[in-house]
């Protein structure tokens, strides 16, 4: 698959869509709905926030549009590509290359130094090789970790590392971006950059961000808030 820019993409097309979507988890007495009807649309070149209180559904809603998970019942659209029911194969290669993760789940390899976490997720992403280093180290520098890269997650702080897990989500530009909770570790001012640094990619590539939050502040600056409360949507952004 190669990576698309966004301006590849026809524009009227909401870059994320769900229709009915419901996730179910277990079976039976102890089944558990984490998210009933959630029907949205996410226009291309826009920062959302997903916020609702603990066990809302969040992190259960992004990872259904980063194809992680499937939903129960209901489709979810990217690009009008219906990706909740792609195998697994054609998922984690749509993953790699249209999209950015921030996910607790996706850690930095511990060996390898900020630098090399970041130039690796680039050839994960299948990047043109010749501007991958380039392209490593302006991502580091957008998140101000450029001074600190040829250390490892292990001597860097939490901030520092999410920071780095940060880097390598943008490096290859992609067109969307997911990320759950990307400044919880950050302190405000840390975080308030980060927030720049994403709306700069926003407006100059067209990329999306979705990302769940429960930061005020973050709320205040995202062109729209998507509010869940126990697994169904109760404000509803004007794509
Ligand atoms: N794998 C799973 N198996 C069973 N139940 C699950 C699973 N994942 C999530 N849940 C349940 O689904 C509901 C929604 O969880 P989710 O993690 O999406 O909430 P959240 O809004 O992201 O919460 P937080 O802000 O605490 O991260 C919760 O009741 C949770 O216990």
């Amino acid at each position: 698959m190669t990576i698309q820019t966004a301006a590849s993409f026809p524009s009227t097309e909401p870059i994320l869509r769900t229709v009915g979507v419901k996730k179910v988890f277990g079976r039976g007495d102890t089944a558990v709905t984490a998210l009933k009807n959630i029907n949205l649309e996410i226009a291309r070149g826009t920062m959302v926030a997903l916020k609702g209180r603990s066990g809302s559904g969040k992190t259960t809603l992004l990872n259904l549009l980063a194809a992680l998970d499937q939903p129960t019942e209901g489709q979810v659209f990217f690009n009008g590509l219906e990706i909740s029911r792609l195998s697994e194969k054609r998922r984690s290669a749509w993953r790699r290359s249209q999209i950015g993760l921030v996910f607790q789940a996706y850690g930095l390899v511990p060996l390898m130094s900020a630098y090399e976490n970041v130039e690796f997720g680039l050839r994960i992403a299948e990047a043109d090789k010749k501007l991958n280093k380039e392209r490593a180290e302006r991502a580091l520098e957008w998140v101000g970790m450029k001074p600190r890269m040829k250390h490892r997650p292990p001597e860097l702080s939490g901030g520092e590392q999410q920071r780095v897990a940060i880097a390598r989500a943008i490096a290859h530009e992609p067109v969307l971006l997911l990320a759950d909770e990307p400044t919880a570790e950050l302190d405000s001012r840390m975080g308030l950059q980060v927030i720049r640094v994403f709306r700069d990619l926003v407006e100059r590539l067209g990329m999306t961000v979705v990302m769940t939050t429960h930061d005020p502040e973050i709320m205040e600056i995202v062109d729209h808030v998507i509010a869940l409360e126990d697994g169904h949507i109760v404000i509803q952004p004007n794509p």
